[in-house]
């Protein structure tokens, strides 16, 4: 590239190229005019400097100089092609560029929108700086020398202006990003508050950005950056409580799952809780990971702080490594996490040996946290040895870990027993991390449920595949030979949020003998129901049960025999507790005589599986749609006709105690369900597919309680739901949030407390269910 070159593009907002090794100053590409209008996309290369080859600018990958091929152009999509590295401007190329080369040592070169009323699109403005030049000249302060007024005259702002601008830019996308990441996670199993510490991280994080952001106009450099480091002490704070929380949480739950021979044995006993069991303990150490992340990604940015580049674009490295993972973590996702070790540690290998930065390894590192395909060695093992910086850093981080509680320390060996650190990080990354995982996993004593749901996994992933989405290809992570790389996603059937969610959810239910679930939106944009993320804990069956919770009591059956064993009331000793005739049918639809619970035969009980009193307790039949309303948010549908008394399934969730449930409040309390039977205080937050069921005053389901794997003193019945009516496919199921308000007295009270409340209160809204009794008001906590 030399002056005078003109290079033809639509919009580059930002690009950053680094160069180690040259001591040009700075290159301008400047809009020309073409056929008498400004912008339309031409730019021409200025250069105070030529020694500096273009070629050079792409450090790893340009290996001679000058650079072979001219500039391609590509006029509907921007794209360089630059000895056969193709860089495409879908992709914001600063982060592309970020990926090849250090960003301590170098360029920046910036592309900047300039604000013009006559044209559409932003207009560009490209800029190469020196960071080493710019550190030398004394910093932040003296960008202005870099840049002469001249240049700028054009665009109508200073450098200054512009620079800002850029960061302010770069700012908001990595505060909106990673509040919207932190976010998405939801509240962590076993205690709800992480889920809170979480949001006041991001939150924390959040605001601390948007106040750099303004901060950056008024303060020296040297102020602004004393006063992110003092922040950083501080967030690190709140992370590291957040830490200590959860590992608490962790070791907790360890201790009273192995401390509870009772449901130990219980759950060994039967497959479905053995699933649900593996599925939090999981979740436990997905969780974990992310802890780690996080840690991980602050110490990622703190190195960068320190480096010459963060003068001008404000935490660097988190900036664009953020949206390099969001990308890449995307990618990963479409993957289905089947990509090896080896194709995931691929990029780094490159990068260490052509002088990579550390954002591919945050990048896949979060990629694999979320497909839940890493352990924390593995982490430990990707920050590996990079510039001595980094070496000390994750000396540093492999001390930390090692010292860590007992906790992940256990986590950490149940998956990597027999292997000490050291060799892991030697190890030739060559086998299927999952297989590993999985031969460690069953080797280790106590995990074989966790092993045995990693054997499930596999067996319905290919039919899973040909079901839902065909298999993702994996070049966009399988770097190619140097020569022929590119950056470009090749095109693919993408899986977007409700895809995987609905991929993970269907396996759960697959697992659990139920039938199918689906995520439809024919009325706007929104991918899934709010709360909903790529780690929401699906539950089919069965509660997961809160710290404090009391163990069910001893269950006692019935000695019915034969396969009509259990058809005689007076012969089964679990219903003669019910006070009425069988609650079902022997097609399984209940025939409402009681209104008290109902009592299933259980695991106890001679009788056989297909007795009559088992009903509620069987696997979901028929498949439900989860769908957008047009007035009322997400509803569920199911796509047949069903018959009155047909039970669709249960409602189930975390089970916590009403002190807890007592401080939930907005959304969270409004999917509270009250178990309250007996005056016990337990209710449950939502993890399964009915627990978007809306309410109506004239509704076409009924909740039922019922008890099968607890006593009815235990109080832990379930709310099951059945229909009252035949319900035609497709119909909006709903049932009464506060059936109690359907009598006369009730309703009256309910009418005066909802007048009196209505303006005040939280927990009262307008009910839209538009029956014709319609009572008016929603009260949201059942
Ligand atoms: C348990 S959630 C049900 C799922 C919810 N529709 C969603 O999109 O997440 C309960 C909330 O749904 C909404 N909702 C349910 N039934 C409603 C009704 N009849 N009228 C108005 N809002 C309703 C209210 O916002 C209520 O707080």
């Amino acid at each position: 590239m030399k002056t005078g070159d003109r290079i033809e593009c639509l919009e580059i907002l930002r690009l950053a190229i680094v160069n180690p090794n040259s001591g040009a100053d700075y290159w301008i590409l400047q809009s020309q005019e073409v056929d008498g209008k400004q912008g339309t996309g031409y730019f021409t290369v200025n250069s105070s400097d030529l020694s500096l080859e273009f070629s050079a600018l792409f450090g790893a990958y340009a290996v001679t100089s000058p650079f072979k091929k001219a500039v391609e152009m590509d006029p509907d999509n921007l794209r360089f092609t630059l000895d056969a590295i193709e860089l495409s401007s879908n992709e914001r190329i600063v982060e592309t560029l970020r990926l090849i080369g250090p960003s301590e040592e170098g360029f920046l070169i910036s592309a900047m929108p300039k604000p013009s009323p006559q044209i559409e699109h932003r207009q560009p403005t490209l800029m190469i700086i020196d960071a080493p030049a710019l550190n030398t000249r004394g910093g932040g302060s003296n960008i202005q020398s870099l840049f002469p007024a001249a240049e700028f005259t054009t665009s109508g702002s200073t450098a200054e202006e512009m620079i800002s601008q850029f960061r302010l830019d770069m700012l908001r996308a990595d505060a909106n990003w990673l509040s919207a990441l932190i976010c998405s996670w939801p509240s962590p199993c076993p205690r709800q508050d992480d889920a809170e510490i979480l949001l006041n991280f991001s939150r924390h994080f959040g605001t601390w950005r948007d106040r750099n952001a303004a901060l950056w106009r008024q303060e020296s450099a040297e102020t602004f950056l004393a006063r992110q480091l003092n922040t950083i002490l501080s967030l690190e704070k709140s992370y590291q409580d957040w830490r200590t929380a959860s590992l608490a949480s962790w070791k907790l739950h360890q201790e009273l799952s192995t401390s509870t021979p009772q449901r130990t044995s219980r759950t060994r006993n039967t497959t479905l809780e053995t699933v649900i069991r593996s599925n939090a303990q999981q979740r436990m150490l997905r969780e974990a990971k992310i802890i780690t992340m996080l840690g991980l990604l602050y110490e990622a940015w703190k190195i960068h702080l320190f480096s010459g580049v963060a003068l001008l674009s404000n935490g660097p490295g988190l900036d664009s490594d953020l949206l390099i993972m969001e990308r890449c973590r995307a990618a990963f996702a479409e993957q289905d996490g089947s990509a090896t070790v080896e194709e995931l540690l691929a990029p780094r290998q490159n990068l260490l040996e052509n002088g990579g930065t550390s954002a591919v390894d945050l990048t896949s590192l979060l990629g694999q946290v979320a497909e839940d395909t890493i352990s924390e060695t593995d982490i430990i093992t990707l920050v590996g040895e990079q510039s001595p910086l980094k070496r000390r850093e994750s000396a540093r981080l492999k001390r930390k870990l090692n010292q860590l509680d007992e906790p992940v320390q256990s986590l950490a060996d149940s998956i990597s027993q027999g292997d000490n650190l050291e060799e892991i990080v030697e190890e030739p990354p060559q086998l299927r991390l999952s297989a590993r995982l999985k031969q460690k996993r069953a080797k280790s004593d106590g995990v074989e449920a966790v092993a045995e749901l990693l054997v499930q996994d596999e067996e319905t992933e290919h039919e899973d595949e040909a079901e839902d989405v065909p298999p993702p290809a994996l070049m966009a992570l399988r770097p190619p030979p140097l020569q022929t790389r590119t950056w470009s996603l090749p095109p693919r059937v993408r899986r977007t949020r409700r895809d995987i969610i609905q991929h993970e959810w269907n396996k759960v239910a697959r697992e659990a003998g139920a039938a199918k679930i689906e995520f439809v939106n024919d009325i706007d944009d929104e991918e899934l129901p709010p709360g909903i993320g790529i780690l929401f804990p699906y539950i089919e069956r069965s509660f997961l049960f809160d710290i404090g919770i009391p163990e069910p009591s001893p269950l006692t059956g019935c000695s019915c025999h034969g396969k009509k064993g259990c058809d005689k009331k007076r012969r089964c000793s679990c219903q003669k507790k019910l006070g009425c005739g069988p609650a079902y049918t022997r097609d399984g639809l209940f025939i409402f005589n009681t209104d008290s619970e109902v009592i299933e035969c259980n695991a106890a009980c001679e009788c056989s599986s297909k007795c009559i009193n088992r009903v509620a307790q069987l696997p979901r039949q028929l498949p439900v749609q989860i769908f957008k309303t047009d007035k009322r948010g997400w509803g569920v549908k199911i796509p047949v006709r069903i018959e009155k008394g047909r039970v669709l399934g249960l409602y189930t969730g975390l089970l916590i105690r009403r002190e807890e449930a007592d401080k939930l409040s907005g959304t969270r309390a409004s999917y509270c369900f009250d178990l309250d039977v007996n005056e016990e205080p337990d209710k449950e937050p939502p993890e399964n597919a009915y627990s978007v069921d809306a309410h109506s005053c004239d509704p076409n389901l009924k909740i039922i309680s019922v008890v099968y794997d607890s006593t009815p003193e235990d109080n832990m019945p379930y709310p099951a739901l059945v229909a009252t009516k035949n319900i035609p496919a497709f119909t909006e199921l709903t049932f009464d949030y506060n059936p109690a308000h359907q009598t006369e007295y009730e309703l009256k009270k309910y009418r005066e407390k909802a007048h009196a409340k209505r303006s005040k209160s939280k927990k009262m809204s307008r009910c839209l269910c538009g029956a014709s009794q319609c009572r008016g008001w929603l009260s949201v906590v059942a």
